[in-house]
């Protein structure tokens, strides 16, 4: 597979030549091979005029039938070589060009900020990638075996029939304008149907994903036939929009067939008039009506081409505005791919407001965490917490101020340095339906085998491991299925131990366990947090009574910040919610 830039053009020309560019030998070479078979099928007609040019004498034994008969079917095998030629190229090029498309577009797309999946569903996105490569195959073939070839049937046709009759050549340059000017006006009139078909398409992949994602709440909440109905509604919409697209073709075919029967029939009484004058031989008249009819279906082909090509133009515009989105965040020219060692994290006058909110998160906001504190983060829902470790990883970018770790500003880190320096055990360990192994490995895809059982035995999860049916080798069911939730949590931590980075995010990461699992995964907790700065956050303010330092935040504001006893002697927001959450008990030492 060609190596590609990373860059995809968002406007569906521009993304088009891009891929052109990239096998321009390829392409350049199948465009040869087809001008050059276009070419040979017009001179067979014109081979088959000299056929029966010679035919019609008084002297059928001397009649030179044999030397136009040898270079018409000549003509007729170097036509069909160069047309499996270019079958066999085209093949290879257009395949290779969806592989291209596929991977860029999905590389464009994980480089997109983690709001932008909160936006579009993952059904609609995957889905979106798989069409656009789909439309871009059809675009290019269609250039290259529906229009290309009609295209030089034409221009082969009206030099022929210059030499027969050069009014004739007139009359159908003429009428092959005004029929394909009427097909394509028609064409880009009907492009907003094929774009909304692509639209309604794209909306239920993206449907069927998120109910077969959600399929437990479905169950649970007995809503199968609500489902049913749901999908069969966005079906039925997707199925009114296809229909309506699909109409619009039809009504082309009637337009161009009405035209092309008027065009037949004009030009063979023409020719037969002119036969009958004696101005044309009857060879002349067989050209006249093979090239006639060649150009009828051939001009059918181009303008239902031109129109299908413009409803795959549709369909890949609406999908790159949404897959090709300029990325919201990316690495600065010359970012630096430092890598945080000490993790001292600090929030240096730092505002944020998410892009489509109004209201700031934080304004002015000023934290030092040193290296190796573990600090709590607690407060009120919608107080800012899961933004504030978004904003350490960079996920995404703060308007005013700055976030530095270990003195370098995070913007002008590279991402993927940035985010090595970082580990983070959130509250659902995202898994891949792959082995065990692969899924601790994740995190750090060189480590060795040993280095997957110590981080697992660290982590509290190698025993249970091994009593899977085939130990590390287990396919994990998609998203962790066939595992508990403190087993997920587990390998969670267990990837979090081979990353072995200096910088530890805690989201919420024992919060949907119960007592006995939480015990188990506390321990493993425990092993892990030991020699790194960790950020924890939990509701449950038990989980925080080990850490060095408390941060209560309450809309993007530190209300308090102490150690745990500290805050807890305060009376404060803290000391309540604990009082609250533990029946008034005590920090435990
Ligand atoms: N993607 C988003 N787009 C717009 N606003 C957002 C987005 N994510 C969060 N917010 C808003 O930002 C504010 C802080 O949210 P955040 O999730 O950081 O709070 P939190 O303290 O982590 O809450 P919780 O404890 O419920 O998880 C809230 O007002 C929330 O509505």
């Amino acid at each position: 597979m060609a190596v590609s830039s990373r860059s995809v053009p968002n406007r569906p020309w521009p993304f088009l030549l891009k891929y052109l560019k990239l096998r321009r030998w390829q392409f350049g070479t199948l465009a040869v091979l087809v001008v050059s078979a276009g070419t040979c099928a017009v001179a067979v007609q014109y081979g088959m005029k000299l056929v029966v040019d010679a035919m019609v004498t008084t002297d059928r034994v001397a009649a030179q039938v044999w030397p136009p008969l040898l270079m018409f079917l000549g003509l007729i095998a170097l036509e069909n070589i160069l047309w499996r030629c270019s079958g066999w190229l085209g093949c290879r090029a257009i395949v290779a060009t969806g592989a291209d498309v596929r991977v860029d577009l999905f590389q464009h797309m994980i480089g997109h900020p983690m709001r932008y999946f909160a936006k579009h569903l993952s059904g609609s996105l995957s889905s979106r990638i798989t069409a656009t490569a789909g439309s871009t195959g059809a675009i290019l073939s269609r250039l290259i075996w529906n229009i290309t070839p009609p295209a030089v049937d034409f221009i082969g046709a009206v030099v022929v029939l210059t030499l027969v009759d050069y009014r004739m050549s007139l009359a159908l340059v003429a009428f092959v304008a005004i029929v394909a000017s009427i097909i394509i006006a028609f064409g880009i009139r009907g492009r907003a149907l094929h774009r909304a078909y692509g639209q309604e398409a794209a909306v239920v992949g993206g449907e069927l994903v998120d109910t077969v994602t959600n399929v437990w709440a479905v169950k649970a909440f007995s809503a199968r036939e609500r489902e049913r109905q749901r999908l069969a509604s966005a079906i039925g919409i997707e199925a009114r929009a296809q229909r309506k697209s699909w109409m619009y073709l039809e009504k082309a075919r009637v337009i161009h067939d009405v035209c092309l029967w008027i065009m037949a029939g004009t030009m063979l009484i023409w020719a037969l008039r002119a036969w009958q004058s004696g101005s044309v031989s009857a060879g002349d008249v067989v050209l006249v009506s093979a090239l006639t009819f060649r150009i009828l279906h051939g001009s059918r082909d181009l303008a239902l081409a031109l129109v299908e090509m413009s409803q795959e133009f549709g369909i890949v515009a609406e999908m790159l505005e949404v897959i090709g989105e300029r990325h919201a965040i990316s690495d600065a020219p010359g970012a630096l791919p430092v890598q945080p060692t000490q993790g001292r994290i600090e929030f240096r006058n730092v505002t944020f407001r998410y892009p489509d909110s109004k209201k700031p998160v934080f304004q002015h906001l000023d934290l030092v965490i040193p290296p190796g504190q573990k600090l709590g983060l607690a407060g009120p829902s919608g107080g800012g917490k899961s933004t504030l470790l978004a904003l350490i990883q960079r996920l995404d970018d703060v308007q005013h101020g700055e976030i530095l770790i270990d003195g370098v500003p995070v913007s002008a880190m590279s991402q993927d340095s940035l985010r090595a320096g970082i580990a983070v055990v959130p509250q659902d360990i995202s898994l891949f339906r792959r082995s065990v192994m692969e899924n601790i490995r994740y995190s750090r895809p060189d480590a060795s085998d040993e280095d997957v059982y110590a981080a697992a035995r660290h982590a509290q999860c190698d025993a249970f491991i091994r009593r899977l049916r085939h130990g590390y080798d287990t396919i994990i069911g998609e998203r962790g299925a066939t595992l508990s939730g403190g087993q997920r949590q587990r390998l969670g931590i267990a990837r979090a131990f081979l990353k072995d980075a200096p910088v530890l995010i805690l989201d919420e990461a024992t919060a949907a366990l119960d007592t006995k699992s939480e015990r188990a995964v506390q321990r493993a907790l425990q092993n892990l947090i030991s020699g790194r700065t960790v950020i924890a956050v939990a509701h449950r303010l038990s989980t925080l009574s080990q850490f060095d330092r408390i941060v209560m935040l309450s809309e993007g504001k530190i209300m308090e910040d102490g150690s745990p006893e500290e805050l807890l002697a305060r009376d404060g927001l803290f000391s309540s919610l604990w009082n609250a959450q533990s029946g008034m008990g005590r920090v435990s030492a």
